[in-house]
């Protein structure tokens, strides 16, 4: 059995599904993210394993254990929510104390663990501060101290990064993700930002209106989305909707395009590419799924430019592009040029709900 087990959880706030019929396994250890956007579902889920939320229907399994009706007290995990949450009346110390038992550790092994989860968090002897003092990326290390001193055998984080600057939430993401795999915690995140998502799971929940879209490991989530939403969702996609003429080719407008997998002729299936995926060529190069096109918008974004094209013939659509700019450094081209582009045909899969 996995550690944490989720099974047909529901939950309405009155006639609104906030959580439909949610099922979902977790394994030991395992960084798990759960992703989608503002009102999906995902803190409902989150607050409801925690026990601050009661599901209408449906299981919580925790290491074997039924924990759906326990208080919150009674269920094992530390929790950071995205505001802060410390008391502003207690210092760092005591606030990072907050859910230890002084008398029943001892007060040197309590002042001990207190200091040690200082440390852990990268804010050795800070313990005399008050919240005040601190800036918003050492008030959530400190909000991280706190719900890991109990040792709790899962950690949940309610957008824990998202009141923090750029900078600092890069920074933090990737001290929490080591900190996580140190200690080897279960662990549960929630966000709406999929860099993040992708920068820190084992494996990512994508969440569309209290129902799972889609569980996979971010680079499958990524690469093998499976439908226009959680394409649309991660990253960004171009979502090409064509017709199989052969079992190898789909047209779509003046397109003619190989695909690696086996089509069905006469069928309209729908392609996920990415900007990325699309090869700006040489104009003479008569590489397979290669095609003229107009350049619509040409943006510099710094490392790489999104160039929104639409290819050269009636019935076009146009397409996003990411080139990066070491690429287009000898290549300079602007809304109006016309450049030969390609998709390499295994970038031409259908998408499972369209196959
Ligand atoms: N206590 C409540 N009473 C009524 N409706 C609620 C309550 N809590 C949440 N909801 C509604 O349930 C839906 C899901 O909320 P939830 O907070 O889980 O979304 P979310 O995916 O975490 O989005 P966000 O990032 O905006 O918090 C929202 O439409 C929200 O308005």
């Amino acid at each position: 059995m996995a550690h944490l087990e989720i099974r047909s959880l529901h939950k309405q706030f009155g006639s609104f599904t906030a959580l439909d019929h949610i099922e979902l396994s977790v394994e030991r250890g395992e960084f798990l993210v759960l992703l989608g956007p503002s009102g999906c579902g995902k803190t409902t889920l989150l607050r409801t394993i925690a026990g601050l939320e009661r599901q209408d229907r449906g299981q919580i399994l925790h290491a074997g254990r039924d924990i759906s009706r326990l208080s919150p007290a009674a269920r094992d995990y530390g929790i950071v929510f995205q505001s802060y949450a410390l008391f502003p009346n207690l210092n760092v110390g005591q606030n990072v104390a907050y859910g230890l038992n002084q008398r029943r550790a001892g007060r040197e092994a309590f002042q001990q663990r207190v200091d040690e989860m200082l440390r852990l968090v990268g804010l050795p002897g800070s313990e005399n501060k008050y919240p005040a003092q601190l800036s918003g990326g050492q008030q959530q290390r400190i909000a991280l101290a706190r719900a890991l001193a109990t040792q709790p055998d899962l950690l949940l984080l309610d957008e824990p990064l998202s009141a923090l600057d750029a900078i600092e939430r890069v920074r933090l993401r990737s001290e929490i993700r080591q900190l996580q795999q140190n200690l080897g915690v279960t662990t549960l995140m929630v966000t709406h930002d999929q860099e993040e998502a992708l920068a820190m799971a084992d494996r990512i929940v994508v969440m569309k209106s209290g129902r799972i879209q889609q569980v996979g490991d971010p680079h499958d989530i990524y690469r093998f989305p499976r439908n226009d939403f959680v394409a649309d969702f991660i990253g960004r996609s171009n979502l090409i909707e064509a017709e199989a003429i052969d079992p190898q080719h789909v047209s779509q407008g003046p397109l003619r395009l190989r695909s690696a997998a086996a089509l069905s002729p006469g069928r309209a299936y729908r392609f996920n590419v990415r900007p990325e995926d699309i090869r700006l060529l040489d104009t003479l190069d008569q590489a397979e799924n290669s095609f003229f096109a107009t350049v619509d918008k040409c943006e510099f974004l710094g490392a790489f430019s999104l160039v929104t094209l639409t290819p050269v013939g009636q019935g076009s659509r146009p397409l996003l592009a990411q080139f990066s700019s070491n690429y287009l450094a000898g290549r300079p081209i602007h809304a109006g040029s016309t450049v030969r582009v390609g998709i390499p045909a295994e970038h031409l899969l259908p998408m499972p709900e369209s196959a």
